[in-house]
């Protein structure tokens, strides 16, 4: 498979990254304005650094879009007499519909919209998605690329603000329920960096007995929580100061936000 990333900015190498790390590209270009921040990657066999994302169109097959919006349809201006019925054009810009890349590139080319997250340079990312019509036919390749860094989920395009706000945003939330959790055990004494590892790896344990289970979270809680015991006496004072109430909230005012800034 032969991919193209255009614009290697955070999210953009943290594919990269992943999909090199997962053996998940035969050929890899990584386009971006200024090379020098990813000019490490120069040394890699498989991968061509460039500014010139036409070079790039030309010299693949799978095409990642990281752009921010407001360069998409500049740069798909600027290649679209490249693109073929082969290529597979993925965007994972906030806020673009795939109505919006047809009215540019045609309704003839496969494209797929997708929104993974930040963890995909770690092989973690949970990356949902949705094709036009013509696109449905390679949606199974671009879900062999995500579930090589992470898992993946076709979803409606109605659906893909939601997604961006529980998964993309969602690795933001977690990392601040961390952190809390981070000043809760240094409260009891670790030390900053014991506090962080007990956190992280306690939060890794969680998702993980919930992956490997099948299981309802409360199912879990119940194998925990003694009765009497400090389980649920902290899980209670947790619930009295709104805690799943404010995550609830903090989801939504984050879904109104993205389709205000979809409508702007
Ligand atoms: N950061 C995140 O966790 C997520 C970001 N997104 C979306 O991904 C997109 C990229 O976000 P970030 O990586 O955070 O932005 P970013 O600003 O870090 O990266 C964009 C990159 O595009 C490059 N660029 C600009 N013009 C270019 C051109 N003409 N040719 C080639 N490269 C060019 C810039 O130099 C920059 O490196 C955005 O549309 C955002 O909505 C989606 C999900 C999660
Ligand atoms: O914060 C944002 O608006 C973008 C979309 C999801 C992650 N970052």
């Amino acid at each position: 498979m032969k991919v193209a990333i255009i614009g290697t900015g955070n999210l953009g190498l943290a594919i990269g990254k992943g999909i090199l790390d997962s053996n998940g590209a035969s050929s890899m270009y990584l386009t971006k304005r200024n090379l020098d921040d990813i000019k490490e990657y120069a040394s890699y066999d498989k991968v061509v650094l460039t500014s010139d994302n036409r070079e790039a169109v030309k010299n693949s097959d799978v095409l990642i879009f990281a752009i921010q919006p407001r360069h998409l349809e500049a740069i798909l201006e600027d290649v679209k007499d490249l693109l073929t019925a082969n290529h597979i054009i993925i965007s994972v810009i906030t806020g673009f519909s795939i109505s919006r890349i047809e009215s540019i590139v045609g309704s003839d080319k496969n494209i797929i919209r997708s929104m993974p997250n930040t963890a995909i340079a770690v092989g973690k990312s949970m990356t949902c998605m949705c094709s036009n019509a013509i696109g449905k036919s390679k949606i199974a390749i671009a879900q062999s690329i995500f579930d090589k860094v992470g898992a993946s989920m076709v979803i409606p395009e109605e659906q893909m603000q939601a997604a961006t706000v529980i998964c993309a945003s969602g690795i933001a939330f977690w990392m601040r329920l961390i952190r809390a959790t981070t000043q809760g055990a240094i409260q009891l004494g670790f030390e900053a960096k014991e506090a962080q590892e007990l956190a992280k790896h306690t939060c890794d344990g969680a998702a993980g007995l919930l992956l490997a289970s099948g299981n309802h979270p409360e199912e879990e809680i119940d194998r925990v929580t003694t009765p009497g015991g400090c389980t649920i006496e902290g899980l209670n004072e947790m619930e009295h100061q709104g805690l799943s109430s404010s995550l609830i909230q903090g989801i939504v005012a984050s879904f109104e936000k993205i389709n205000q800034i979809k409508k702007g």
